[in-house]
C-alpha cells in the first residue's frame, strides 16, 4: 500500500485505491512515494532539464525560458540603471522569483522522472536474466533438421555450441533440463516443463510444447525438465525481456494520440497567454509605467496550465506501471487508454476459458467398424497432425488403444528425425509399451518421410480454417479428422453424406462430448473410386478455468459484454461458455470471423477487447484496440497484441480496464483542476500588478494579500508547490468505482473544478502570510 505522503488540497474523500499483492513482477515490496523516492528521482529530474529535452513539454519549457531569463535579469540588475515600474519591486525579488521557476520545471521532471523510476528495480532484475548463456544449436542448415518431411539425411545433426548473444532468427537450439533457455522461440519438438518465474514471479512451472498454442518460449527461463528444440524468432538485444525492460523503465513510451492532443490544446493556451502578457505593457504603456519584467514572467507562468503539463507524462508512465503490478505488459500507452473505454470484450476458448490442454481421452466408433479399424484411422490421420491434440491421440492409442493402432502409435512417436538429434533412441517409448513389434519403430530407409513410420502418402496439416488435418494416401484414398461440420461437408461434397443410421449416431456421439464441453473429432476416410464413409469419433477433453463466472459477472456490471469466439462447434462452444459464464458465444468461428466481428463491432463506434493465446487469433489481436496476448501463447499472438498478460488470466482485462478508466479519470481531474487553478491566481496577481497605478483594482484584492510584490511571488510559489503537491495523485491516480461514468464527471467536476478555484486563495493566502516576513515583501 502506498503511502499517500502530501494530501493535496482536491483530493478531499478520494480514498487511495486499494492495491492488492500481485503474484510477481514486483520486486519493491513497497512502492511508497516518499521524499525519498523524490530524492532519488533528483538526478533524472535535472538531467531532464536539458533543453534538447525540455523542447518536447512546450509549457514547461515556457517557464524554463522564463527562468532562464529571470536569472540573467537578475545577475544584470545591479548594474542597469533603475526605472520606475508599476508595481513597487523589492530588492532580491527578481533572483526569488527566476528561483521558484526553476524550482517549477523541477518539480515538473521529477513528476516525470519518479514515474520512470518505479520500474528501475524490476528492470535490474529483469536485467540478470539476460547473462550470456551457452546455446547448443543444431548445426545442420535450418528446418531440414527437424522436420518430418526432410530428407532421412537430416538425421545426421550435430550439435554447436555457441554464446546465446550470437543467435540469430531461425536458429534450431536444443534445451535440456536444468539449462536456461537461449533466447525467445517456439518449440519445434518436445514437451518440457519451464521455470518462469524469473519473468512471471510466478512459481509453479509452465508446459510448454510443440506445434499447438503453448509453444512460445521465452529467453532467460529455465527448463526443469525433459528437453526440446527451440526455434529462435527474436535477435539477441530485441527479445521479450529487452522490451519489458524498456517497458518498465518508461524508456519505449511514445506520447499516446490524446496526449498529443491535449498538449496541442495545452501550448495553445500558452500561447494566447503570451501573446496577452506580452501587449500588457505597450497597451498600459499610455497610464502606467511599465510592469517589471519579472511580474510579467511570473503572470504569464500562473496562467498558463503548468500543473497538468508537469503532471501528464507522469499520469500516463503511472497507468503503465499499474499494469505492470498486475503482470500486464502494455506495449503502447494507447492501448492503456483504449482499454478505460472497451465496452465489448471478445475471448478465445481454449487455453483462454479453459486451460488449452486439450487432449484425447478415447476414441469411439461408429456402428459397423470394428474397434481396431476405428483406432488405426484415428491415429493414421493424426500421424502428419503436430498439434498436441494430435500427438495425444497417438499417445492414446499407444497406451488405450488395440494392437495395431497401439503399434503403428509407436512407430510414429520413436524415431523422427527430431528425435535422432535429441539423442532419442528409436524405442525410447517403445521401452513403456512391450507390444510395439519389432522393426516397427524407425523409419530409416522407409520411402515414406522418415519418422513417419507407416505414412504412405502427403499429410494434411491441421489448420483453423478448414478445421481438419489428416492424410491424402498414394492409393488417392484419404483420411480426415476435425470439427464434425468440416469433416461432414468433406464427404458430402464427394457425395459420401453418411446414411441415416451413421450420422445419427455419429450426431449422437458428438452431441453427448459437446455437451461436456469436450471437442468432438469426426474421422473418416474417402477412397480412390469414390467411397467414403465416417468410422470414429475422438473425444478431446479440456478444463475450463477457476473462478470465471464471478470474474465475467464483474465485467458485466462495469458495461463489458463477453462474447466467446472459437473454431469449436456450437455445442460445445455452448457448454463451456454456461460454465464460463460468458454473455454470448460465436461458435465455428475461423480466423477470419474473429476478425469480422471485431471490426463489426467497431463500425459500430464500440471499443473491442480481445484476449487470446493462438496463431490463428493474431490477426484478431491486431486488429482489437485492446488486444491482450496469454503469456502461454505463441510467439505470433504475443507479437500481434498491445499487452501481454503474464498469468494468462483472461479475468485480468477486469484490471485493464479499471486501470485505463483510472487513467483517464486522473487526467481528466487534473486537467480540471490545473486549468480552474490558473484562473483563480488571476485574481491574486493582476490586482497586485496595477494597485498602484489603479486604486479602485484593490476590490479585487480580495485575499487581501499584504504587498504587491508578495502577491506575485506567492502566487508563484503556490503554482510550483502544487505540483509537487499533486505528483503522488498523479501516480496514485484517483480512485475509480464502477458507477456510471456520468456521475463520475460530475462528481471530479465538482471535487477537482470547485477544488481548483478555491485552492489558490486558501494556498496563495498562506503563503503570503510567510513571504510577508521578509523584508520588503
Ligand atoms: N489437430 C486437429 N486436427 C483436426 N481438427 C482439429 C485439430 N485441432 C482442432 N481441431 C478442430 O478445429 C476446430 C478449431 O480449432 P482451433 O483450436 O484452432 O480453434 P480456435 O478458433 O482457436 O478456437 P478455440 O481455441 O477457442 O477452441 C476445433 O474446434 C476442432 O474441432
Ligand atoms: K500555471
Ligand atoms: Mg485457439
Amino acid at each position: 500500500m502506498s503511502a499517500p505522503v502530501i494530501d493535496s488540497p482536491a483530493q478531499g474523500g478520494v480514498p487511495p485505491e486499494p492495491e492488492r499483492p500481485t503474484s510477481g513482477g514486483d520486486s519493491q515490496p513497497q512502492r511508497a512515494l516518499g521524499a525519498r523516492a523524490l530524492w532519488a528521482a533528483l538526478p533524472l529530474a535535472l538531467r531532464k532539464l536539458d533543453p534538447r529535452r525540455m523542447w518536447r513539454r512546450p509549457v514547461l519549457f515556457i517557464v524554463e525560458l522564463g527562468a532562464l531569463l529571470l536569472t540573467a535579469l537578475a545577475i544584470a540588475e545591479p548594474f542597469l540603471a533603475p526605472s520606475e515600474t508599476a508595481t513597487p519591486i523589492p530588492g532580491g525579488f527578481t533572483w526569488a522569483i527566476a528561483a521558484w521557476l526553476w524550482a517549477t520545471v523541477l518539480f515538473g521532471n521529477l513528476a516525470e522522472a519518479v514515474a520512470e523510476g518505479r520500474g528501475k528495480a524490476q528492470a535490474d532484475s529483469l536485467r540478470k536474466t539476460r547473462s550470456e548463456t551457452p546455446a547448443r544449436v543444431l548445426a545442420t542448415s535450418g528446418a531440414g533438421a527437424w522436420d518430418r518431411s526432410a530428407d532421412p539425411a537430416g538425421r545426421r545433426a550435430t550439435l554447436e555450441e555457441r554464446a546465446s548473444s550470437a543467435l540469430t532468427i531461425g536458429d534450431v537450439v536444443l534445451v535440456e533440463a536444468g539449462d536456461v533457455i537461449p533466447g525467445d522461440g517456439d518449440v519445434v519438438h518436445g514437451v518440457a516443463s519451464v521455470d518462469e518465474s524469473a519473468i512471471t514471479g510466478e512459481s509453479a512451472p509452465v508446459v510448454r510444447e510443440a506445434g499447438g498454442d503453448r509453444s512460445a518460449v521465452t529467453g532467460g527461463t529455465r527448463v526443469l525438465s525433459d528437453r526440446i528444440l527451440v526455434r529462435i524468432t527474436s535477435t539477441p538485444g530485441q527479445t521479450f525481456v529487452d522490451r519489458m525492460i524498456s517497458l518498465v523503465e518508461g524508456a519505449a513510451r511514445r506520447k499516446t494520440p490524446n496526449e498529443v492532443a491535449l498538449d496541442v490544446l495545452l501550448a495553445t493556451l500558452t500561447l494566447v497567454f503570451l501573446v496577452v502578457t506580452l501587449t500588457l505593457n505597450p497597451i498600459a504603456s499610455s497610464v502606467s509605467a511599465p510592469v517589471h519584467l519579472a511580474v510579467l514572467v511570473a503572470l504569464l507562468v500562473c496562467l498558463i496550465p503548468t500543473t497538468i503539463s508537469a503532471l501528464l507524462s507522469a499520469i500516463g508512465i503511472a497507468g503503465m506501471d499499474r499494469l505492470v503490478r498486475r503482470n500486464v505488459l502494455a506495449l503502447s500507452g494507447r492501448a492503456v487508454e483504449a482499454a478505460g473505454d472497451v465496452s465489448t470484450l471478445l475471448l478465445d476458448k481454449t487455453g483462454t476459458i479453459t486451460y488449452g490442454n486439450r487432449r484425447a481421452v478415447g476414441v469411439n466408433p461408429l456402428p459397423g467398424v470394428d474397434a481396431d479399424e476405428a483406432w488405426s484411422a484415428a491415429v493414421e490421420a493424426s500421424l502428419a497432425d503436430t498439434t498436441p491434440e494430435g500427438r495425444s491421440v497417438l499417445s492414446l492409442a499407444l497406451s488405450d488403444g488395440p494392437r495395431t493402432a497401439s503399434a503403428l502409435a509407436h512407430a510414429a512417436l520413436g524415431g523422427t528425425p527430431a528425435a535422432v538429434a535429441l539423442g532419442e533412441g528409436a524405442g525410447t517409448e517403445a521401452d513403456a509399451h512391450p507390444a510395439a513389434p519389432e522393426g516397427a519403430s524407425g523409419a530409416a530407409g522407409d520411402a515414406a518421410p522418415s519418422g513417419l513410420g507407416r505414412l504412405t502418402g502427403s499429410p494434411v496439416a491441421f489448420s483453423a480454417t478448414t478445421r481438419m488435418s489428416g492424410v491424402d494416401r498414394r492409393d488417392g484414398s484419404a483420411l480426415r479428422k476435425g470439427a464434425g461440420s468440416a469433416v461432414l461437408a468433406w464427404l458430402d461434397a464427394a457425395g459420401n453424406a453418411p446414411e441415416a443410421g451413421v450420422r445419427s449416431a455419429l450426431e449422437a456421439e458428438v452431441a453427448r462430448i459437446s455437451a461436456q464441453g469436450g471437442t468432438p473429432l469426426v474421422v473418416a476416410e474417402q477412397g480412390a473410386d469414390g467411397g467414403g464413409r465416417a468410422l470414429a469419433v475422438i473425444h478431446l477433453k479440456d478444463v475450463v478455468k477457476t473462478g470465471l463466472p464471478q470474474k465475467f459477472a464483474q465485467l458485466r456490471a462495469m458495461g463489458i459484454r463477453t462474447v466467446m469466439i472459437t473454431g469449436d462447434n456450437e455445442v460445445t462452444a455452448r457448454a463451456i461458455a454456461a460454465e464460463a459464464g460468458v454473455d454470448d458465444v460465436l461458435a465455428e468461428a475461423t480466423p477470419e470471423d474473429k476478425l469480422a466481428l471485431i471490426k463489426q463491432e467497431q463500425a459500430g463506434g464500440r471499443m473491442v477487447a480481445m484476449t487470446g493465446d493462438g496463431t490463428n487469433d493474431a490477426p484478431a489481436l491486431a486488429q482489437a484496440d485492446v488486444g491482450v496476448a496469454m503469456n502461454t501463447g505463441t510467439s505470433a499472438a504475443k507479437e500481434a497484441g498491445n499487452m501481454v498478460d503474464l498469468d494468462s488470466d483472461p479475468a485480468k482485462l477486469i484490471d485493464i480496464v479499471a486501470i485505463g478508466k483510472q487513467l483517464l479519470i486522473t487526467r481528466g481531474a487534473l486537467t480540471t483542476f490545473s486549468i480552474a487553478n490558473d484562473l483563480a491566481k488571476y485574481f491574486a496577481i493582476v490586482p497586485a500588478m496595477f494597485m498602484g497605478v489603479f486604486p479602485q483594482l484593490a476590490a479585487l484584492n480580495v485575499m487581501g494579500l499584504s504587498s504587491p510584490a508578495s502577491a506575485v511571488l506567492s502566487a508563484v510559489i503556490f503554482n510550483a508547490v502544487v505540483i509537487l503537491a499533486l505528483i503522488p495523485l498523479a501516480l496514485r491516480g484517483v480512485r475509480y468505482r464502477a458507477v456510471a461514468a456520468s456521475q463520475l464527471l460530475g462528481r471530479n467536476l465538482l471535487v477537482f473544478g470547485l477544488g481548483g478555484v478555491i485552492a489558490p486563495f486558501v494556498g496563495i493566502k498562506l503563503i503570503d502570510l510567510v513571504v510577508s516576513l521578509l523584508p520588503g515583501f
